[in-house]
């Protein structure tokens, strides 16, 4: 059904609203997101210090939203999981496993990167 050009959005803003309020929550609740926030910034500090070039900043801030971006998800996944079944069980476990080795795959892409960019600059 068709929707009032201004409640679009409206919607939209609340909807981004949301979202920065589900962000604010994982870098203060989330001990893995204060961790990964925490490297983002002292990359960001290092970014600056070394004076990466503009292509090795956008490789740097893709990999810091990537790795926070999928530890996000895979904290509702936990989230979704202890609510749907708070005992253990095998398939929780598993489904647990899994959303963490989606994490690693980030953050070992991104360590690579960080690697390629600074190796280079230290030795
Ligand atoms: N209900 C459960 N049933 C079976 N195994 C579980 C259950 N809860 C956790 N596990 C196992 O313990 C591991 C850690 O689970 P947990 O929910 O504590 O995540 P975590 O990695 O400690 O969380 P975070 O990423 O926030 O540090 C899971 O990957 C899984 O192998």
């Amino acid at each position: 059904m068709q929707q009032p050009k201004e409640s679009f959005f409206i919607n939209r803003l609340k909807g981004a609203g949301y979202a920065l309020k589900g962000a604010l929550i994982l870098i203060k609740t989330e001990a893995s997101i204060q961790v990964q926030f925490s490297i983002g910034l002292l990359l960001i500090i290092a970014g600056f210090y070394f004076e990466i070039s503009t292509t090795e900043w956008i490789l740097q801030i893709f990999a810091i939203g990537m790795v926070m971006s999928i530890e996000g998800l895979n904290t509702a996944v936990e989230e979704i999981a202890d609510f749907i079944h708070p005992d253990f069980h095998h398939k929780i476990g598993l489904i647990k496993d899994i959303a963490a080795g989606a994490v690693f795959f980030a953050a070992a892409a991104a360590s690579i990167i960080g690697l390629l960019i600074y190796i280079p600059k230290i030795f």
